[in-house]
């Protein structure tokens, strides 16, 4: 048996004091239905365990006697001094009351404790117990007060003011083993002492081939942990195993009472894969985990307290949205398929943090309700099988409820409205790609998994130890929030207001993975939060003002809502002519780009008669110069052969006028006889001639240059005369 042999006096004593591993503790629910004096002080009395809650409301230990305390309790008595009282005055002798009374409680609960402490041979009391007691101390003082009287702050000394947050709590929980491990002969590495709530790693034996790294190591040895509780939840044949039901005693229980109160908190589950965040905060529909517990004591203390105190009135609201490769997705909308995800981004507000925006937050009325919407949320979370967990989380998923109460007080017709966020984290859990074989996808989810994990590693260390801190301490306000979407998600949960507990998750059989676990969690119970209740206590004419004051501030925001939407009109009346004009614009560049095509053209074409009309001209000239030799005028037999010889060369028609042209032109048939011969009368028959075969050559030359035009026509049709704007395909 892995559990650690503990005297069996030591382990009956902490089975009293320890819900957990015992008994379900005896419900104080619901803890504080009368908001406005809701004077819950939790009442330690062990190291992180809690044994009984004491409410003003309920029957309580009276300190001193021990005996439960039967009459009229000092909340009933203070609720109608409040009734009847208003003033200032009033409130401060109420609030000193209050105050008296918690540091009573907790001296007296520190100092039994410490006797019955003192008489456990098991028990060490080391310093830290001292400062944890300290810790208590304070912390016991800080919840006693009055939240009703803390929306009156600015009367309040500063450790009233703030001093709600306190160490993260911390709590770890080991699993079964798995068929693969029963499989493969994995030993159990993990033992757990119930009464000092530590933790031990063992080193593991050679067999097991998944500790094959932890045996590379320089080091190997035995490592011991406390934390605030270690829930065996190995073998369930042990009468030490902590159920579901034990996990949620112990924490969740606590966690609401504080949102009850007034307090934002926030319950994260971390591990390595496959060592049961999923089951510890999810659970099975058997073995329903802390987020539906949650929710189910919630609205079962709703409805006794509504019954009790129907002055007040409850309002939840659920959201749920899961961070997957460094983007946040709505998982209350669903997913539409071949559509590619929607992600949302995130803003940070001077109040409230950083926020997911237009996150959908639905109102619910039942259990019935937010469960439906729990599951919703959870069908769509991105999950896949790996080597590690057929059921692998590959996302960090966040279920945040919101819950307001407002209390109205007829008599004095004040309203007091108490918020709180409960944030419940299943993180995605750290892998090593070797052990997953994650290839393709999976290697991506890992790898960004483990990118925000070790984030979230520098975040804890650097709010442990501000020696941590980027630029060590000169910078020592520098937490690194921003580097991770979770880790700025999360930033108000792990350093800012709110209440905070992280439960490890451990596997029984991995030295390595949980070591690494083990120092995580060790390190996360040194960071303290600072967190206050969320409340506002107005009067009727506070609230009258401030309906005013809103109205006002709708006036001016309609009045700058219409204002834009007029100058958005202008503006698209001048966008529109703008538009037009340069469409104008447009047409003329278009309209005198073809103009210049046209004239270009036209240039062109001149250009080819000029060199025709130059080409001939020169030709006229040379033979006006050069007259033609004379030719000797063939028989007829000859000049037919010769022709026919010409029109078998000679096929095309051109050619064959040319030549008949030749043939038949007078000047030809009638040559120079003789330089003697030449007479004033032939050279002006010769010249008309002349003249005569110009014209027609330059009527040729006109049909020569009608056909290019045309041609020229067809081509401008074909390329430039296409209509304004049409597109031209050749
Ligand atoms: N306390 C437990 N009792 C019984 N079975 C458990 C317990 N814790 C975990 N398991 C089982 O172990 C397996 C892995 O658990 P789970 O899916 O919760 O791991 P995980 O840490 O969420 O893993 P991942 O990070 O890969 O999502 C599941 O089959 C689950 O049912």
């Amino acid at each position: 048996m892995c559990f650690s042999p503990v005297p069996t006096e030591p382990r009956e004593f902490l089975h009293l004091r320890t819900s957990a591993q015992g008994q379900p503790r005896q419900s104080t629910k619901p803890s504080q239905p009368d908001l406005p004096l809701a004077v819950a002080p939790p009442c330690y009395t062990g190291l992180g365990t809690r044994e009984t809650r004491l409410t003003f409301q309920s029957s309580a230990p009276v300190p001193g006697n021990g005996s439960k305390y039967n009459g009229p309790t000092p909340a009933t008595q203070l609720t109608q001094m409040y009734g009847t009282i208003h003033g200032q005055r009033f409130r401060d002798i109420i609030e000193d009351i209050c105050e008296e009374l918690s540091e009573i409680c907790a001296a007296t609960t520190l100092a039994s404790e410490h006797g019955i402490a003192s008489s456990d041979e098991n028990y060490k009391s080391t310093s830290m117990d001292q400062s944890r007691a300290t810790e208590l101390r304070s912390s016991v003082r800080s919840s006693a007060s009055t939240p009703s009287l803390r929306s009156r702050d600015g009367t309040l000394p500063p450790h009233m003011k703030m001093d709600g947050g306190g160490n993260v709590r911390v709590v770890v929980r080991v699993r079964a083993f798995l068929p693969r491990e029963i499989e493969r002969g994995a030993e159990c590495l993990i033992s757990m002492d119930p009464v000092m709530q530590s933790t031990t790693l063992h080193v593991p034996n050679d067999s097991d081939p998944a500790n094959a790294k932890a045996r590379t190591r320089k080091v190997v040895e035995e490592k011991s942990f406390t934390f605030d509780n270690s829930f065996w939840s190995h073998d369930k044949e042990d009468r030490h195993y902590a159920h579901q039901e034990e996990v949620y005693n112990a924490l969740g229980e606590e966690f609401l009472d504080h949102n009850f109160e007034g307090y934002h908190t926030c319950i994260f589950a971390y591990g390595q894969t496959g060592s049961g965040k999923s089951y510890t905060m999810m659970g099975t529909p058997d073995q329903p985990g802390l987020i539906p517990r949650t929710c189910e004591d919630l609205f079962q203390r709703i409805e006794a307290a509504q019954n009790e105190t129907p002055n007040i009135s409850y309002h939840v609201r659920a959201s749920y949205f899961e961070v997957y490769n460094e983007h946040v997705r709505d998982l209350l909308v669903p997913v539409v398929p071949n559509q590619a995800p929607y992600y949302l981004k995130i803003r940070e507000s001077p109040s409230e943090g950083p926020y997911v925006k237009d996150l959908t937050e639905v109102p619910v009325r039942s259990l019935n309700e937010i469960l439906r919407y729990m599951k919703l949320g959870d069908a769509s979370r991105t999950v896949a099988s790996t080597k590690m967990n057929d059921t692998s989380s590959r996302s960090h998923a966040v279920f945040t409820i919101m819950l307001k109460q407002i209390h109205h007080d007829m008599e004095t017709d004040e309203t007091t409205e108490r918020s709180s966020r409960i944030r419940l984290v299943d993180l995605a859990g750290s892998e090593r790609a070797k052990s997953t074989e994650a290839t393709g996808a999976r290697l991506r989810e890992g790898s960004n998994i483990n990118k925000s994990l070790t984030t979230l590693g520098r975040v804890i260390a650097a709010l442990a130890d501000p020696k941590h801190r980027p630029g060590g301490k000169r910078n020592k306000d520098i937490v690194p929030y921003r580097d991770s979407i979770l880790t700025w998600l999360l930033k108000d949960s792990l350093g800012g207001n709110s209440k905070t507990a992280m439960i490890a998750c451990i596997a029984p059989s991995d030295y390595e993975e949980t070591l690494s676990t083990l120092r995580y969690a060790d390190q996360a119970k040194r960071i303290r939060t600072r967190a206050v209740v969320n409340q506002d206590h107005i009067s009727t004419a506070e609230r009258d003002a401030q309906i005013a004051a809103m109205a006002e501030e709708i006036r001016v925001l309609q009045l700058s809502v219409a204002d834009t939407r007029r100058r958005e009109k202008d503006q698209k009346e001048s966008e529109e002519r703008l538009e037009e004009y340069q469409n104008r614009v447009a047409a003329m560049q278009r309209m005198m780009e073809e103009r210049s095509l046209v004239a270009e053209g036209k240039i062109r074409s001149l250009q080819t008669e000029n060199e025709a009309l130059r080409l001939h001209l020169k030709l006229a000239l040379d033979s006006l110069k050069n007259p033609i030799p004379e030719v000797v005028v063939r028989t007829e037999e000859p000049l037919k052969e010769v022709e026919a010889e010409a029109d078998k060369e000679n096929a095309g028609p051109g050619d064959g006028d040319v030549h008949e042209k030749l043939a038949d032109d007078d000047f030809v048939d009638e040559p120079y006889d003789d330089e003697d011969d030449y007479s004033p009368e032939i050279h002006e028959e010769r010249a008309n001639d002349m003249q005569d075969y110009m014209h027609e050559l330059l009527k040729d030359l006109s049909l020569f240059k009608k056909k290019i035009g045309d041609d020229k026509g067809r081509f401008i049709d074909q390329t430039s005369r296409a209509p304004l704007g049409a597109r031209v395909n050749f």
